[in-house]
């Protein structure tokens, strides 16, 4: 479970992040959603410490992240898994390397065992028989299942997830979308992912976090948004005319 308190983020007179107060949970897929530009990628910086809060805490399990010393921010980030919009994957290595490359960086399991660990993630996301191919020879949607593979390695406790499915096409986004859903659930990971995805946030939503210029403007699960009152929550997610009459569809059918 990670808590954030309080979270305020400015860059020189510019108030980017204002007074965020909100719970990640553990075991969930926890959504951060919001227009572009409303701070849903400054947050997560100052999640993970890329960027220094201006004022509030974040506590992971407990522990504050702001008082931290450097080393325990260390053995922290330890604990995190992350995926990147682009998968960035290394390609000069294969697929097997580079889901060891962080058990190569950071844990002190023998060779043999570290290539038995790649093994077993490559596995879990039905990539049993990639290891040997290099990341160019896949497809997008393979790279996205080699990231994950790499960002469990080290069997994180908390996932950070930003755009999983940007690129994808939505079958392809589903597959993801249901991996990530089914691991943060296998392994309780306080899983946080960053999306413009209206498909995830109905899929997977079940803690989403609505941004809306620097402020949390709504927090629920995706089974609360159809008949959610919040115009501003309701403006975004159902932007298109196309959404807007089949919410309407389904709200005049229920009365
Ligand atoms: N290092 C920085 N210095 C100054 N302003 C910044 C910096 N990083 C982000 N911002 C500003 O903070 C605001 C929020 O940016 P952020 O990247 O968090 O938006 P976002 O919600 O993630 O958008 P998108 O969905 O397009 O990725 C923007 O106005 C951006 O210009």
């Amino acid at each position: 479970m990670i808590e954030v308190k309080n979270l305020c983020k400015s860059f020189g007179e510019k108030e980017v992040l204002k007074d965020i107060s909100t719970v990640f949970d553990s075991g969930k897929t926890n959504l951060i959603i919001g227009q572009s530009g409303s701070g849903k990628t400054v947050l997560v910086k100052n999640l993970v410490g890329l960027l220094e809060p201006t004022s509030g805490d974040v506590l992971y399990d407990g522990r504050n992240f702001m008082a931290m010393d450097k080393k325990e921010k260390i053995m922290l980030r330890r604990e995190m898994g992350m995926i990147f919009q682009s998968a960035a994957l290394f390609d000069s290595m294969t697929v097997l390397e580079n889901v060891m490359f962080p058990l190569d960086m950071f844990s002190n399991m023998n060779l043999r065992e570290r290539i038995q660990r790649a093994k077993t993630c490559l596995d879990r996301v039905n990539l049993k028989d990639a290891g040997s191919k290099f990341p160019g020879e896949l497809s997008g949607g393979m790279q996205k299942r080699v990231a994950i593979a790499r960002a469990i390695a080290l069997n994180p406790k908390y996932l950070f997830c930003d755009e999983p499915n940007s690129g994808l096409d939505p079958k392809t986004s589903l597959v993801i979308d249901e991996l990530l859903h089914s691991i943060t659930h296998e392994f309780n990971i306080t899983t946080i992912i960053n999306t413009h995805d209206m498909n995830s946030v109905m899929g997977i939503g079940e803690n989403i976090i609505f941004i809306y210029e620097g402020h949390k403007e709504w927090q629920g699960v995706s089974a609360d948004i159809m008949g959610s009152s919040n115009q501003k929550l309701t403006d975004f997610i159902f932007a298109s005319d196309l959404l807007k009459k089949m919410r309407n569809a389904v709200i005049n059918k229920e009365m």
